[in-house]
């Protein structure tokens, strides 16, 4: 409970800065469908032969990630380059027309010591449908993506493999 009152906020801050209307978040999150992964990493004699997660962004509105032990894994994506990373800066670049970008990322494996890692997600409810924002969209800045039920988003989601942002690249305009 006090993890979904932090994403929505969270959301909310981001709806602010991007001058959306607070309703265009509160319909799709207010009551949002949690969801958590806990991901466990084991040692590997030769890390650089494998992947621990592979890359991919998450299909959620936010998330925050909980890494357990000291270990580091998590790398994003910049500018074609992998950097290890402690926090998790998420987006839904969905509902923010491409303006918060859902960042890649992948998790490497550590050569002696075992890694943990919780990762909650906070989903728009089941029901409702997912697009840009209507408060985001001007003649200046039409829609980029074409809008989907939250079911069908799913679906087509759990229906392909996690890779890149191929799940995404179906709704581009
Ligand atoms: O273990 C990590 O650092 C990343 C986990 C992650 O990206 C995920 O569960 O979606
Ligand atoms: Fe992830």
């Amino acid at each position: 409970m006090e993890l979904k009152k932090i994403a929505i906020q969270t959301l909310l801050y981001i709806a602010k800065a991007l001058k959306m209307e607070t309703k265009d978040m509160m319909v799709l999150f207010n009551e949002g469908m949690q969801s958590m992964r806990i991901n466990y990493y084991p040692p590997c004699p030769q890390p650089e032969q494998v992947i621990g997660l592979t890359q991919h962004s998450d299909a959620d509105g936010i998330t925050f990630l909980l890494e357990l032990n000291e270990v580091e894994g998590l790398q994003i994506k910049k500018d074609g380059i992998w950097i290890p990373i402690k926090p998790l800066p998420d987006a839904f670049i969905i509902v923010t027309n491409g303006q918060y970008k859902s960042i890649e990322h992948r998790a490497v494996v550590n050569s002696k010591k075992e890694r943990l890692s919780i990762a909650t997600f906070l989903n728009p409810k089941l029901d409702c449908e997912i697009g840009p924002a209507p408060s985001l969209i001007t003649s200046e800045t039409p829609p980029k993506y074409t809008r989907v039920t939250v079911v069908d988003f799913f679906k087509n989601l759990f229906s392909t493999e996690l890779k890149r942002k191929s799940n995404l690249v179906q709704y581009y305009i």
